[in-house]
């Protein structure tokens, strides 16, 4: 059996979703209003589908209570789906959440294992920081004596029931096998794809969709200040041809692999056309923040690996470069990260670089000249060194990576698992 402490968006949607597929599910709200409303058929907002789905399973699979202790002593899985609203300094307010164990864990009888879940968004670090810590001074080992889970929820409001029965992907963030796979088996019969991640990734991969969307949004907006400030420009239309580009849609080259981190972006275009775009804008006198971020975190990310590079390796010591090309499958070298990063190392007093890259070590030497050494293959470079560092995403890099992992791999491409 299942309980499921507030019953919201997520709270109400979930516990319905699951007395759908036939499990026993108690519900638990503070908010007596909220339950009177419930128990007599009423759905206290709009969500398409759940007035019906409340009727069919009310006091038949799904029992609202007001005594959390039947509810916990009867269920192996109970779900917290309380608000986490923003504080005002920004930062999550969790009170909701310790109000809600409170409630529960006098009726937790150890021998028992029972699975907390926490289904409310939450901080990257908040479950294995703050709750794991709270349950151990309550008594509670975890993973012994108490299962611990986090389980975004990546439901739409006007969408709930669509998207809670037929999820794109479930996320378990576990740190012990058993509440994981306790969680999983209960959403087999939803046939999603599951991944079982670490408590944190759980966390981050909400606030990822989360403010991936937001990003995008504001980058949409932006760029209607921008072209208002310029003048003449159909944005509708503007748009509406950016999203018959192919890679929104289509493989091998989709969008998907944009949104997607490495060592920066380079080559001839991204880079020159962004800063045109800001001092075009500028001289409209607007300035675009989100696309002077973006260029300011393509600089970040290349100092971040050079510092990475000197934290993990010895000046004296022979550093690999794998790929000095912008992308796989060119050859060309503008703007590459490669230069920048090489660059800012031999700064830092690493003289011994030697380099490899499948197509670009002539045009690389000649257009940069560099005081480094350049390797025929990857053997002669492996053979070499201590240290490799992937900066482009060569397919013979992903193919030979038995080989490459005999050396300490630093992998800014995130090639490999
Ligand atoms: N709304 C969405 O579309 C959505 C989607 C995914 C995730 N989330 C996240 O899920 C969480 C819940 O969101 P929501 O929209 O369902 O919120 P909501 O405000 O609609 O519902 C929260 C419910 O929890 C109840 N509650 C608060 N403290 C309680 C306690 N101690 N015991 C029992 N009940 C308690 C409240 O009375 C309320 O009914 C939030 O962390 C939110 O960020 C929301
Ligand atoms: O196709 C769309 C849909 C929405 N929006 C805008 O995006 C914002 C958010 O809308 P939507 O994403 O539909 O709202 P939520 O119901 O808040 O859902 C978001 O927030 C939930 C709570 O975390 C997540 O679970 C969802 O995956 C995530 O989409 C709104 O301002 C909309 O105007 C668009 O621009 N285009």
């Amino acid at each position: 059996m299942i309980t499921v402490i507030g019953l919201g968006f997520v709270g109400l949607t979930t516990a319905l979703g699951f007395s759908d597929k036939g499990y026993r599910v108690y519900g638990y709200d503070i908010n007596e209003k909220k339950k009177d409303q419930l128990r007599k058929g009423e759905i206290p907002f709009y969500e398409p589908y759940l007035n019906g789905k409340l009727k069919q399973h009310l006091n038949k699979g799904f029992t609202i209570v007001d005594d959390l202790q039947e509810a916990v002593i009867n269920s192996q899985v109970i779900f917290l789906c309380v608000g986490t609203p923003s504080k005002a300094d920004g930062s999550a307010d969790l009170g909701y959440i310790f109000d809600a164990i409170n409630s529960l864990t006098g009726y937790i009888t150890k021998p028992e294992f029972k699975v907390l879940v926490v289904k409310s968004t939450i901080p990257p670090s908040t479950t294995r920081e703050r709750i794991k810590p709270y349950l151990e001074q309550l008594g509670f080992k975890v993973g012994i004596d108490i299962g611990l889970t986090n389980n975004p929820e990546f439901l739409r409001e006007g969408y709930a029931w669509e998207d809670f029965m037929n999820p794109d992907r479930i996320v378990i963030g576990q740190e012990d096998e058993k509440s994981g796979q306790i969680v999983e088996t209960i959403y087999h019969p939803f046939n999603a794809p599951i991944y079982r991640v670490t408590l944190n990734t759980a966390e981050y991969i909400k606030y990822l969709s989360n403010t991936l969307l937001a990003t995008l949004i504001s980058f949409a907006n932006e760029q209607s200040l921008i072209a208002k400030s310029i003048g003449e420009i159909d944005i509708k239309n503007a748009f509406k041809v950016l999203h018959l580009d192919r890679r929104w849609f289509g493989s091998p080259a989709n969008m998907t692999s944009y949104a997607f981190p490495g060592c920066g972006f380079g080559g001839y275009c991204l880079p020159k056309d962004t800063m045109a775009l800001v001092s075009q804008s500028l001289k409209n006198s607007y300035t675009p923040e989100l696309l002077r971020s973006v260029l300011k975190v393509n600089e970040t990310i290349k100092e971040f690996v050079i510092c990475d590079v000197v934290s993990k390796a010895e000046e004296n010591e022979y550093i690999g470069i794998l790929g000095l090309a912008f992308k796989p499958n060119s050859n060309d070298i503008r703007d590459t990260p490669a230069k920048a990063i090489i660059q800012g190392l031999l700064q830092k007093g690493y003289k011994n670089i030697i380099a490899y890259d499948p197509m670009a070590n002539e045009e690389f030497k000649e257009a940069y000249g560099l005081p480094i050494e350049y390797a025929p293959n990857l053997p002669s470079l492996l053979s070499r060194v201590d240290h490799v560092v992937i900066v482009t995403a060569w397919d013979e890099f992903i193919k030979n990576e038995e080989l490459i992992k005999k050396k300490n791999v630093i992998d800014y491409r995130y090639i490999y698992q």
